[in-house]
Formats: C-alpha cells, sequence, structure tokens
C-alpha cells in the first residue's frame, strides 16, 4: 500500500476524520456539523434517504467539493490543505458506469495504472493481481463491452485500487445487480480489504448490503449524522426484533414513506415500465 511520508498520517485511529464539517448551498445545509471517525480496514456504510447528505460527505472527502466551515482528514492529510495527497491515497467507484466498453479488461486497467500513476515497470504485476482479486483473469482479453453488470463492477473496483489506496470510496457499489452478482461484489470487497487492508466507505440504499457487508454504519438524515454503530447495535437500540429498515424509519421518522427509498422508486419504475 502506499505510504504517505513519515509524520504525515498523525493518526491512524481515524483513517477518515470530520469534525463539524458542514457544506451549505444557499439557505440548504446539505450536511450538518458531521463528526466521524472510521478506523483502519473498516468497512463503513452511509445510509439515509435521498438527499440526506450521503453524496455531498464523500465529495468533500474526494476534494471535489470545498467545505463551508468544519474540516476532514483522509489518510492523514487534509482534504482542503493537502487535496493532491489525499487523492494520491484515495479510490472511487463512482455510481455510474466508467469502465470503457470498447476496450478489454486489461485495457482499462492500464489506462487507470496511467492514471493513477503507477510506475511503468509496476503495472502488468498490479494489473494481473487486480485481475486475480476480482476472478477476472479469463475474462482479461476480452471487451467489456461483452460483460456482465456484476463482471463490470467488479472491474471498476479493480481500477479503482490499481494504485493500491488507502482508502476506498464506493457510491452503492452494487445498485443494479441481481443478488448473486451482489453477493460476488461483497464477497470481492471483502477479498480487498482481506488482502489489502483498504478502508473501504460506501454509500448505499440497501439494508441488507449495510447490514451484512459494513463493520458500522452511519445514518444521514437531513445533512445531520444521527446514528453511528455496528448494524447488531443500531438494531439492539430500537429492540430486539429490530431490523435495519426498523433503525432505517426511526431515525429519518415519516420521510422514508413520503419520499420512498431509492429500492421502493426503483421498484415502482419498474413496474411502471412493465404496466405501460
Ligand atoms: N450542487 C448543489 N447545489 C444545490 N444543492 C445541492 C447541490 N448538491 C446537493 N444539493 C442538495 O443537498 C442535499 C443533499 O444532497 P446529496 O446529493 O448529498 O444527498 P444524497 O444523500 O447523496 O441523496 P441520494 O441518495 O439521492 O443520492 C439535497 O437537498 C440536494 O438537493
Amino acid at each position: 500500500m502506499a505510504a504517505p511520508d513519515s509524520g504525515d498520517r498523525p493518526n491512524e485511529a481515524g483513517i477518515i476524520e470530520t469534525q463539524a464539517l458542514t457544506r451549505s448551498f444557499g439557505d440548504l445545509t446539505a450536511l450538518d456539523a458531521v463528526s466521524l471517525q472510521v478506523r483502519p480496514g473498516e468497512i463503513f456504510g452511509l445510509i439515509g434517504p435521498n438527499g440526506a447528505g450521503k453524496s455531498t460527505l464523500i465529495k468533500m472527502l474526494t476534494t471535489l467539493l470545498p467545505p463551508t466551515s468544519g474540516t476532514a482528514r483522509v489518510a492523514g492529510f487534509d482534504v482542503v490543505r493537502q487535496p493532491a495527497k489525499v487523492r494520491a491515497h484515495i479510490g472511487y467507484v463512482p455510481q455510474l458506469l466508467s469502465a470503457d466498453g470498447a476496450l478489454t479488461a486489461y485495457e482499462n486497467l492500464l489506462v487507470s495504472a496511467r492514471l493513477y500513476l503507477v510506475p511503468p515497470a509496476q503495472r502488468a504485476v498490479r494489473i494481473e493481481a487486480a485481475l486475480k482479486l476480482m476472478d477476472l483473469e479469463d475474462a482479461a482479453q476480452r471487451l467489456v463491452s461483452g460483460f456482465s453488470g456484476g463482471m463490470i463492477r467488479r472491474l471498476e473496483i479493480a481500477q479503482s485500487m490499481i494504485h493500491e489506496p488507502a482508502v476506498l470510496f464506493m457510491d452503492e457499489p452494487t445498485v443494479g445487480l441481481d443478488p448473486v452478482a451482489r453477493r460476488a461484489v461483497w464477497d470481492h470487497v471483502r477479498q480487498l480489504r482481506a488482502n489489502l487492508g483498504t478502508t473501504i466507505l460506501i454509500t448505499t440504499h440497501l439494508m441488507d448490503e449495510a447490514d451484512e457487508l459494513c463493520d458500522r454504519i452511519g445514518v444521514l438524515h437531513a445533512g445531520r449524522l444521527e446514528e453511528v454503530g455496528a448494524p447488531q447495535e443500531l438494531k439492539a437500540r430500537i429492540g430486539p426484533e429490530a431490523t435495519l429498515d426498523d433503525v432505517f424509519a426511526h431515525v429519518t421518522g415519516t420521510e422514508i414513506t413520503t419520499a420512498g427509498s431509492y429500492r421502493d422508486v426503483r421498484q415502482t419504475r419498474a413496474s411502471a415500465r412493465a404496466h405501460s
């Protein structure tokens, strides 16, 4: 794993640390004084209704959006004062399709290796390792346009970790995948963490994903970080039989029924299409 200059990572306790991190858009406070600590090697999930502030938080942590106030450090570096250092130590898997269908898996990985400034002498070794880790060795020379959704997602994860970042951000990593492909992605994310010790922060609208994949979860609602804890802890706070859906509903109040979760919207849209 790429190590920052010695002395540049003062606090390993929180590889992601925010203090009263706030972002406003005009009168709207999209993220409201969020203080969060993610531990090294954790898989941390951010959940919350549409508009809760998940993307805004990720954009600030990945240096794409400046905070209005407060501070954030990622891998020991301040997102405002040391953005280039932060970028060198993170990977980002966006929700939108990012692999190039006109290239093979190997070629996609080569593009990423160049983009992330992996030294030429190390590129082939890194690409082979990434293909192996994501179970794509047999598909290395195939065009990505013929890949399944799950294979594309695994390739995109491989691309985002080719420079072996300390922290990987994933925006809804399994959206649109069937349950089998979803589980395969979860397994590979766990494998990535086991092999490289990568700290992983995901956003998700899928409660089973948050429950099964994440060591801890943060529940955002209207810009505020309302709850943080292991899935079991959060459920136990509600009651002995509580599910994570119950936690979500409890924290977010009535908004889940009025605004609807992403899954609800998707299902509604799917059935609307089927009936049209
Ligand atoms: N560039 C922007 N300009 C104005 N308002 C914005 C901007 N970006 C986000 N917002 C607003 O900030 C709030 C938080 O948005 P954000 O995208 O962070 O939510 P989210 O939790 O990621 O939602 P979703 O689950 O739908 O992706 C929303 O009210 C959104 O409309």
